[in-house]
């Protein structure tokens, strides 16, 4: 689905991404892990290029999104992304802020786009919720419906970029669940992550990036239970 080779990514002087390499399959739930700064989200928004790419080729479902003469928005609606800020349009409805983006850009009717918002949201167990404005909603019942907003699109690859973390503490269970389900129905998911417990749990690899690099990849089970690199250790012993 995705494949990344040599990505190098500067913000002016200062390089983030130094030669990273990867491959993401279909139906893969990737975590990406390591310390604040490490690159991690920078890296996440390269793969739908939110960011410039400075230098390598990143090809998402086949297409060079590396190649200026590509239609990014193609790609782009193929890959859903969710933020650490969910970003809801704030004087619209749930219901409001899920159908848009279908009926605007993939010219549904109302009615379909209504009827797949009302499924979403049962997935995401706010079914009750649709008329809702978002700030009567908690935290994690907004990141619920951003997840829903982005599943509208039908796409065939998530990215999350820290969804939990700017959420209170009893509210991070309820969005992982959303999460967990979605990667149970087969969903290729990219998920940079704070919670060691769901790369552990739910992640089919783990990515361990510091100073913009991949250190280390692995099974959860191999890199939590038996990390290689120094760092990795490093690393895991103070956040597990
Ligand atoms: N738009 C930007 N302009 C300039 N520098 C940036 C920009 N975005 C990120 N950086 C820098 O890139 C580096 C990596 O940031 P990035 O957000 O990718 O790290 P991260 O591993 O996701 O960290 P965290 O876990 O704290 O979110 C940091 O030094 C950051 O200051």
């Amino acid at each position: 689905m995705i494949t990344v080779r040599n990505l190098h990514k500067s913000f002016g002087q200062n390089e983030v991404l130094k030669g990273v390499d990867c491959e993401i399959k279909e139906r893969e739930v990737v975590c990406v892990i390591g310390p604040s700064g490490s690159g991690k989200s920078t890296f996440l928004r390269c793969l739908n290029r939110l960011e410039d790419i400075t230098s390598g080729e990143v090809i998402v479902l086949e297409k060079n999104i590396t190649d200026p003469r590509i239609d990014i928005n193609a790609v782009r609606r193929e890959v859903g992304m969710v933020f650490q800020r969910f970003n809801l349009f704030p004087h619209k409805t749930v219901l409001e802020n899920i159908t848009l983006a279908p009926q605007m850009v993939r010219k549904e009717s109302k009615a379909k786009a209504r009827e797949t918002a009302l499924e979403l949201l049962g997935k995401v167990g706010l079914r009750d919720k649709a008329n809702a404005y978002p700030n009567q909603l908690s935290g994690g019942q907004q990141q619920r419906v951003a997840i829903a907003r982005a599943l509208a699109m039908n796409p065939k690859i998530m990215l999350f970029d820290e969804p939990t973390s700017a959420l209170d503490p009893e509210m991070v269970g309820e969005v992982l669940d959303v999460m967990k389900k979605l990667a149970q129905e087969g969903m290729t998911m990219v998920v940079v992550t704070h919670e060691m417990g769901f790369a552990r749990e739910v992640g089919d690899r783990v990515l361990f990036m510091d100073q913009g690099y991949i250190m280390e990849e692995g099974k959860p089970a191999d890199l939590f239970g038996n990390p290689q690199n120094e760092r990795t250790r490093n690393f895991l012993s103070k956040v597990l």
